[in-house]
């Protein structure tokens, strides 16, 4: 799939985030990497792959989609940052179950974390889309709510969230 555009918004939402709350792009690594651990967490919970305790469904595709999408976010943004920005990428072959998946993201991040370079962001980004694959989301459908909710993190900031 073709990512420029999610990378030229992301830079375009971060610039503005970073303006607006006098930040400096390279203090952020370290709470950028805990924000996406955390969306990820999130995007688990509203899934409940791992709840192997309860009969409750998961939430509704929607509310997977957009916290799915704020995970993307902050991959693009910590991309942008390592200057490892590219065009084009494939989502790589889920894992059997969504919870090995979710271990596999994790495992991705922890990398990125102990070696920021190209090739960390790389498996991560692959990795993340193919846990978007397992969800059952075309990259059409990503690309789509990725813009929605970039839209919405600008209308927040207009309001000073
Ligand atoms: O430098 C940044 C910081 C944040 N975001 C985006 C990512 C994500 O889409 C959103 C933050 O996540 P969320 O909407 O869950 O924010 P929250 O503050 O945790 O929301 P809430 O208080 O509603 O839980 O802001 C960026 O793109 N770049």
């Amino acid at each position: 799939m073709n990512i420029t555009r999610l990378f030229t918004l992301q830079k375009q939402l971060d610039d503005r985030i970073l303006e607006e709350h006098r930040l400096k792009r390279e203090d952020l690594f370290s709470s950028k990497i805990l924000a996406l651990e955390v969306e990820i967490g999130e995007l688990a919970n509203e899934t409940r792959c791992f709840k192997y305790w309860s009969q409750k469904p998961p939430s509704s595709n929607s509310v997977i989609l957009e916290e799915y999408v704020d995970g993307l976010h902050f991959i693009l943004s910590l991309g942008i940052d390592g200057g490892w920005q590219r065009d084009t990428i494939e989502a790589g072959e889920p894992a059997s179950t969504l919870t090995e998946n979710f271990h596999k993201v994790f495992e991705a991040i922890f990398s990125l974390r102990q070696e920021p370079k190209k090739e960390s962001f790389v498996t991560l980004l692959v990795v993340y889309l193919g846990l978007g694959k397992a969800l059952g989301f075309s990259p059409e459908e990503v690309k789509e709510a990725y813009l929605e909710k970039n839209q919405k993190n600008h209308e927040r900031q207009d309001e000073g969230y």
